[in-house]
């Protein structure tokens, strides 16, 4: 039984990624969701946010925000965090990485959706390879991105790029990363890159 509880908007967003972690440790728990703009911005919630913003992560009497230092706070919680500091320095410059390629992607389907589109596909394929070519140099890809476990960063690659990848190709399902060499990846991320 746990305590957490995750407070956002309905939409898939900054989320899954921690959703996808803490279903994988079989953890259950509570959402609050935010279901209109208005609501948000007249709530006792937004106040009460370190930055104004969500998601926002409670675990107990514990609340925080930034999705990304969520996502860093259960990797060490379930020990998702590499195996020693230069592991974990890397999963961080992986999870960096996306980071900078999802604000790309925001800015370019808040900003400049229509005129921005053809640009940000061609140069998605340039992205996504870094990503490749760094799985590959880890034992040709056999095992995970970094070392041996499964860290954080694979529920974060495998909730960005099909998001990206819907974003982008509305009707197409998600095939263009390859990370089915992750073979201790759990089934069910592999499965929802497919949905
Ligand atoms: C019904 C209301 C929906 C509102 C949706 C919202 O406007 C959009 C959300 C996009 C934002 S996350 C929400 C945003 N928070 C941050 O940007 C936090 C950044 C921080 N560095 C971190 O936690 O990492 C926020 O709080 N906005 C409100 C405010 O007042 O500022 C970024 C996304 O990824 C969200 C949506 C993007 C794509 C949606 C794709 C469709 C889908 O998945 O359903």
């Amino acid at each position: 039984m746990s305590n957490f509880k995750i407070t956002y908007f309905p939409c898939r967003g900054r989320c899954t990624a921690i959703k996808m972690l803490l279903s994988d440790q079989g953890m259950t728990w509570e959402e609050d969701t935010i279901s209109s703009l208005s609501e948000w911005e007249s709530s006792e919630t937004k106040k009460e946010s370190a930055f104004g913003q969500l998601p926002g992560f409670t675990d107990g009497d514990f609340t925080m925000y930034q999705s990304n230092a969520i996502l860093r706070y259960l990797a060490r919680k379930f020990d998702l965090y590499g195996s020693n500091d230069k592991e974990a320095a890397c999963i961080d410059m992986l999870n960096d990485g996306v980071e900078d390629l999802r604000m790309k992607y925001l800015n370019m389907i808040y900003t400049n959706y229509e005129e921005g589109k053809a640009d940000f596909v061609k140069s998605l394929s340039v992205q996504l390879n870094h990503f490749e070519k760094l799985l590959f140099k880890n034992q040709e890809g056999k095992v995970c991105l970094v070392g041996s476990k499964v860290s954080y960063f694979i529920f974060l690659i495998c909730s960005t790029v099909p998001l990206l990848h819907l974003t982008v190709f509305p009707s197409r399902r998600c095939n263009s990363v390859h990370l089915t060499a992750c073979s201790q990846t759990p089934l069910t991320i592999l499965t929802s890159l497919c949905h």
